[in-house]
């Protein structure tokens, strides 16, 4: 049973002010991380069985605020937020910087990587997990944000395992593009290979 409740919703026009999204904050998370919940009413009429999608978005720095080469993860929040700002849903926005073991072990992560090592030995090599998140915290917001049927946005295949274990059902997954780049190629591969991440690549 989830202990979360919902503290504040608070509207925020974002991009500008092209897009409104409501930000929600939790009571009742004593992990501290101040985790957020993103709600976007949609602007496409929505049909009958209309099932919100959502994405869980983990916390990256360097790609969500620079637009860092390395990863994915600005392409996808401004992917996610464009889907979901059309069909209606939500972004949880969650504090699991560097797949949870912290901004400053990601850099350390990333000095390995460019000794050679991939994004999954070079935490193993910091005696870190190769993946440290926990998504049942995921599943605690949406049920306080009463969306415990969802579409999700994600080619993560543990993401929706993780909601699925925790009481949410998971309509459908839905596969985000794949956003390749030369410096963050190896990365996609390696979650593909290593985790069974649902990519497809084209050659650059
Ligand atoms: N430790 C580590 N973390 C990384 C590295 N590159 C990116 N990350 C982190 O990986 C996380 C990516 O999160 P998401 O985009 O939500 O999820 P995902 O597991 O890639 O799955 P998708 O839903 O398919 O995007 C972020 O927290 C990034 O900071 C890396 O090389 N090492
Ligand atoms: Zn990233």
């Amino acid at each position: 049973m989830s202990d979360l409740t919902i503290k504040r919703r608070v509207m925020i026009p974002v991009r500008a002010g092209d897009v409104m999204a409501e930000f929600i904050s939790f009571n009742g998370d004593d992990s501290g991380k101040e985790h957020i919940g993103i709600y976007f009413e949609g602007t496409k009429e929505k049909a009958d069985d209309y099932v919100p999608l959502v994405r869980l978005h983990s916390e990256c720095l360097t790609g969500d605020v620079f637009g860092s080469g390395r990863c994915d993860c600005g392409e996808q929040l401004d992917e996610a937020i464009d889907r979901i700002n059309e069909e209606g849903g939500y972004i949880l926005y969650l504090r699991q910087e560097g797949r949870g073991i912290g901004l400053y072990a990601k850099l350390e992560a990333y000095a390995l990587q460019d000794q050679g090592y991939d994004t999954y030995q070079a935490n193993e090599m910091l005696h870190l997990p190769d993946d440290g998140r926990d998504f049942g915290i995921a599943a605690d917001m949406l049920k306080a944000l009463g969306a415990t049927n969802v579409r999700l946005l994600t080619n993560n295949p543990d993401k929706a395992e993780q909601l699925t274990l925790n009481g949410i059902d998971v309509a459908e997954l839905v596969p985000t593009k794949v956003h390749v780049n030369q410096h963050n190629r190896l990365y996609l591969e390696t979650k593909a290979k290593r985790k069974f991440h649902t990519l497809k690549f084209d050659p650059i």
